[in-house]
């Protein structure tokens, strides 16, 4: 882990940690573009393909049906069904509050506009299971997707090793009652959601995080189909801020635990001193060795940066630039600091907050912006799953009240046919 001194970085410096920009970017993309080139032009056939590929599965269907997956299910150990249930309990609750219906309103004496929320039709939902499937993803997805009144959710996840997927994935699809997954993972899975393949349907949106390869694949099926995206949700991400109050083991293992998902993981400490820095340091060397991921984790850290800064109101400053994924504050004095937090995907406040509850558990959801996307991009949440429609109503009161205004900006856009719209209405009401 490199260890900078805020204040003795130039502004290119910090602008450079911000970027994250990773070596073979270009080479991904180059990459990409030729799967989902492939994808598109051969369907199915790349997908079996790219199985075998990079998954190292042989596959003769591209999907699990029900009945399929009601027996992978059934395997489920008794104790990790009850954590599921919990999950979904926390995840569900969360995300139904933000279910609310917005008033009308009359913005003029007889001219009423409202909004009305209506579900996206076909949305795709991305669930990761190259280095580790993430059946807390499917939640994360699959229970918004459900509550809005999504008509059909299209699921896919990389084959694991028998070619079907494993018992905690297939248990949350019949909690959402989802009866069919589809084998297809990386930037295959993405282009067989955005144009269809004879098996996978084709989505109106795709939602997921993911590795580099889904991450860009996404990125670019929404520029070239008709496809929108959720964001760039790519490697995980995690800024410590750290005071004198935080605890060095607790800031190793939030570390740790971004660090074990990929080598490209990035995980910062900002602390307000160089003990911190140190302890935290030594603790990480102690916690690695008992980690079954070592090696992922320890070349993530490897990439990963600490930064000293003067105080915590420093320490945002640099974390509202960086624009974390995930911003923990191990600090007592979280309170005073959430009015400075402009960028960020999800916060997690105190030193007894870790960001695995909310990987998993607590209610919020962990698809996120990650590569400085949280300056402009919220994290997956109900309104991904639904588009807002705007509706207005206009009485014969109305009509009057509005209508020289309408008229007279349409003539300054010298747009007569816009303008006439209003005037014949006016003349056939007999108010002109
Ligand atoms: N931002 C978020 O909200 C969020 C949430 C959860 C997970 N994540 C991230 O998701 C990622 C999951 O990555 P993963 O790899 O475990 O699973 P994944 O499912 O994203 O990717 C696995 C697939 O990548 C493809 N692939 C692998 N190597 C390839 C290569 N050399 N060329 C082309 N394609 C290749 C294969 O098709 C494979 O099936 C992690 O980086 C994790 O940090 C992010
Ligand atoms: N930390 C990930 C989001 O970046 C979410 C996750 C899933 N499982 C464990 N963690
Ligand atoms: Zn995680």
């Amino acid at each position: 882990m490199k260890i900078y001194s805020y204040t003795d970085l130039t502004k290119q410096e910090v602008e450079s940690i911000c970027l994250r920009q990773l070596e073979d970017d270009v080479t991904i993309k180059e990459r990409v573009k030729t799967i989902v080139e492939r994808v598109k032009a051969e369907g199915d056939q790349a997908l079996i393909d790219y199985a075998l590929n990079f998954d190292k599965v042989n596959l003769d269907q591209l999907f699990i049906d029900q009945q399929e997956i009601r027996n992978i299910a059934s395997a489920i150990p008794a104790g990790a069904k009850a954590a599921i249930d919990t999950a979904y309990r926390n995840i569900k609750a969360f995300h139904a509050a933000q279910l609310y219906r917005e008033g009308k309103t009359e913005t003029m004496p007889g001219v009423t506009c409202w909004r009305e929320t209506r579900a996206i039709e076909r949305v795709g939902l991305y669930i990761p299971g190259g280095t580790a499937v993430l059946p807390s993803t499917f939640l994360m997805l699959g229970i918004p997707a459900v509550l809005a009144g999504c008509k059909e959710i299209v699921v896919c996840s990389p084959p694991q090793k028998d070619g079907k997927t494993n018992c905690y994935l297939a248990y949350v699809a019949t909690l959402l009652g989802i009866e069919r997954i589809y084998l297809a993972g990386g930037a295959q899975a993405v282009a067989a959601m955005a144009w269809g393949t004879a098996s996978i349907p084709k989505v109106d949106k795709i939602f997921g995080p993911g590795n580099r390869y889904v991450t860009q694949a996404k990125q670019l099926v929404q520029g070239t189909s008709m496809t929108a995206i959720d964001m760039p949700a790519g490697p995980s991400e995690v800024l410590v801020l750290a005071d004198e109050t935080a605890n060095s083991s607790y800031i190793a293992s939030d570390l740790l635990a971004q660090a074990e998902h990929g080598i490209d993981s990035q995980t910062i400490l900002v602390a307000t001193s160089s003990k911190i820095i140190d302890e935290t340091l030594a603790e990480i060397g102690v916690q690695l060795k008992a980690l079954p991921r070592q090696d992922i984790a320890a070349e993530a850290i490897k990439n990963s940066y600490a930064v000293l800064v003067d105080n915590l109101e420093q320490g945002m400053e640099f974390s509202n630039m960086y624009a974390p994924e995930h911003l923990i504050i191990a600090s007592d004095k979280f309170e005073q600091l959430i009015p400075l937090i402009s960028n960020a995907g999800s916060v997690f406040l105190g030193n007894l907050t870790p960001e695995s509850a909310g990987d998993y558990a607590s209610g919020t959801n962990h698809t996120l912006p990650t590569s400085g996307f949280a300056k402009a991009y919220s994290g997956v949440s109900m309104d991904s799953f639904v588009k807002k429609i705007t509706f207005q109503h206009i009485t014969p009161r109305g009509l009057r009240k509005i209508g020289s205004t309408v008229e007279v900006l349409a003539e300054a856009e010298g747009l007569e046919a816009h303008k006439n719209a209003i005037t014949i209405r006016l003349k056939e009401n007999g108010h002109q």
